[in-house]
């Protein structure tokens, strides 16, 4: 039996249509992601799972039980973290981990989780004085002193430096080593393609894909990108006329080609065939960004 199971979701506010139709399933053990330039739906979509919204039509459920009605049951089970948890202003990071381990039956040890979250030294620091990424640390702590056998994370690692972004990660992987089963939003392709086994892509309220990253990536990109730069104006049909060619663009004085495995070949001896010397060739397989900008017709920082 999946883990989270979510059946032609639909969820409007007023006559906002916010998730149109989205189906998935979340395994046990899995880490699974949701991609989507804002305003796609998956907030709204991870909520509605989290029983915080009332879905208008289709139906989740969470560990066969539902959200909603199953609240009580769920909360021992269930983790969340959503984007903007408030704490109150004047509580140290200490406090609010021993206040939510009390609220469980067989929490996790809140001086293990400040060691794994780097907060250690910010113990007995009022919440209002940590910074953004320390706040994000914390409430990523607090989804997890539960104990819980699913985590729900919405943009996990905003606001985050890179090197605590890829702690974070770490830690991440190391609790679903521990057999947790984690559903969590991202914008960062990077994140997505490091730590998620699948990804579901939503755009305007719908899963326009869901695969592992490497499946989307050699299914929606081209596999491979070359940029040069060349001794003379190149006219870009010497290029685009060749099969393995799938686009020609100019950025600056680089010239970008995207294309199939075998392009480098063709490129390079139809520059030759034209006396046209290339210089600073780089070559670069296509990432879950190409694939994303493919499925969804914009990039995935575009706000
Ligand atoms: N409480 C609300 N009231 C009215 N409209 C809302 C509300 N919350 C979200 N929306 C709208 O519903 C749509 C989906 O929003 P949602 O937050 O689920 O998207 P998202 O993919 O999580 O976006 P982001 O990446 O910006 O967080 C958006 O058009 C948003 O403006």
């Amino acid at each position: 039996m999946p883990v989270i199971e979510v059946t032609n979701l639909h969820k409007r506010y007023r006559e906002q249509v916010a998730v149109h139709d989205v189906s998935l399933t979340v395994e046990a053990g899995e880490i699974f992601g949701i991609l989507g330039p804002n305003g796609a739906g998956k907030t709204t979509t991870v909520e509605c799972v989290a029983g915080l919204r009332v879905p208008d039509g289709g139906g989740v459920s969470v560990l066969g039980l539902d959200p909603r009605r199953d609240a009580d049951r769920l909360r021992e089970r269930v983790g969340v973290q959503l984007q903007e948890s408030q704490l109150p202003d004047r509580i140290r990071v200490g406090e609010a981990l021993e206040l939510y381990a009390s609220f469980y039956r067989d929490p996790a040890d809140p001086e293990r989780l400040m060691d794994e979250l780097g907060l250690r030294d910010k113990r007995d620091a009022a919440y209002k004085k940590l910074s953004g990424g320390q706040k994000q640390r914390l409430s990523i702590a607090l989804a997890l002193v539960g104990n819980p056998e699913v985590a729900i994370l919405d943009e996990l690692t905003t606001g985050l430096d890179p090197q605590a972004r890829r702690d974070t990660w770490r830690l991440i992987e190391g609790v679903r080593d521990g057999g947790v089963t984690i559903l969590l939003v991202t914008h960062f392709m990077e994140e997505a393609e490091r730590l998620c086994d699948r990804v579901a892509v939503i755009d305007a309220g719908r899963v326009v894909a869901l695969d592992s990253p490497a499946a989307l990536v050699s299914r929606a990109a081209p596999r491979q990108r070359l940029r040069f730069r060349v001794s003379v104006p190149l006219d870009d049909r010497l290029l685009t006329d060749l099969p393995e060619v799938v686009t020609v663009e100019h950025r600056g004085s680089q010239v970008v080609v995207t294309g199939g495995d075998s392009m480098l070949q063709a490129v390079t001896s139809t520059l030759a065939r034209h006396q046209i010397t290339v210089a600073d060739l780089r070559v670069e397989q296509s990432t879950l960004d190409d694939a994303f900008v493919e499925l969804t017709g914009h990039r995935p920082d575009d706000h």
